[in-house]
């Protein structure tokens, strides 16, 4: 199996130092997909993965599914980039994992950022407007949705389209708890995912998630794995589309949500209900539900829309010696 399309891992662009005493920090969480904010404007805080794991520990540190910075764009080479074609785009999130890992995109963590933004007053965003953020999946724009947050992803696409396009699946996974492997399709967000559909909510219920799925062939940066349960039937009475779904997070290991795999699990399960399928789904995780709607993107191609809650729960300071 040839991959014709390989997500590329980014590499940090600062190694950063330990943490200076009395880093301030907020915590918060998008259904339960768990963060440690910072506001970084000059991107010069710590980024090394051994300070970002010893935060990120739940019986050590803060504790958080991934850690991110609040850097202005014009403080990161990433950021000036974005910089030359989306002026508005001024401030980025800088994206780490609880394992100290980069990745490219957060989902769930796009709308805490925006929030996290709001909450500082350093970012405004009125009803009816938006708000453009840099991210290393290029900008995503926020929007108020409800008492939460919709953001435009922009367009997915298939990692192996051949394979995908002529035979519904491009690699087997092997998951604990399930006696034989599974077909899966994997799809971009920016960032890497496997999808693998389960026939039924027992089989979902059996899934081991303590170890990683191993995906064959071997995603060559990684990849987040979700494991799908279609509602029955897949599309209500209203049309949209509903879909049970749990997560192993490249660089965490099992989380309550991700808001990236949401987006890849009802691409792929649209893909596989055929032309019919609908443009509107709601996506039920381990920490709530949230909403995925694909439309037409302004340069012809198909963009996703992410949509769900953003919770702060708590701002603090690292104590000296951590
Ligand atoms: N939880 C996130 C995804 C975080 C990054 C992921 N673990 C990766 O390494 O790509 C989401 O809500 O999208």
């Amino acid at each position: 199996m040839t991959e014709s399309r390989s997500t590329t891992r980014p590499t940090p662009s600062s190694t950063g130092a330990s943490a200076p005493a009395g880093l301030s920090f907020t915590k918060g969480h998008g259904t339960g997909n768990d963060f440690v904010l910072t506001l970084d404007p000059e991107g010069v805080g710590p980024t090394d993965p051994a300070f970002v794991a010893r935060l990120c520990d739940r019986h050590r540190g803060i504790g958080a599914d991934g850690y991110i910075r609040a850097v202005r764009s014009s403080a990161l080479p990433e950021g000036r980039a974005l910089l030359q074609t989306e002026p508005a785009a001024e401030w980025f999130m800088d994206y780490r994992n609880g394992d100290g890992s980069v990745s490219e995109m957060c989902g769930n963590g796009v709308r805490v950022f925006a929030h996290f933004l709001l909450a500082a007053s350093v970012a405004e965003l009125p009803e009816g407007g938006e708000l453009a953020i840099g991210t290393r999946a290029g900008v995503k724009r926020v929007t108020r949705s409800g008492s939460g947050y919709a953001v435009d992803m922009g367009p997915w696409e298939f990692i192996m389209p051949e394979a995908a396009v002529s035979r519904g699946m491009d690699s087997l996974v092997d998951v604990g708890g399930l006696d034989v492997d599974r077909p899966a399709l994997s799809v971009s967000m920016g960032n890497p995912h496997t999808v693998v559909a389960l026939a039924e909510r027992a089989e979902l219920d059996l899934v081991e998630l303590h170890r990683a799925p191993v995906v064959d062939p071997p995603p060559v940066h990684g990849t987040n794995v979700e494991l799908v349960v279609p509602s029955d039937p897949l599309i209500g009475a209203d049309g949209v589309g509903r879909l049970t779904m749990r997560v192993h997070e490249r660089g965490v290991g099992e989380t309550q949500s991700c808001g990236t795999g949401a987006c890849a699990a009802a691409a792929a399960t649209r893909f596989w209900a055929g032309p019919t399928a609908p443009a509107q789904w709601l996506v039920t995780v381990p920490g709530g539900v949230v909403g995925v709607t694909f439309f037409d993107g302004p340069e012809g191609r198909e963009h996703v829309q992410l949509s769900g809650p953003a919770v702060l729960v708590a701002d603090g300071t690292l104590l000296p010696g951590f």
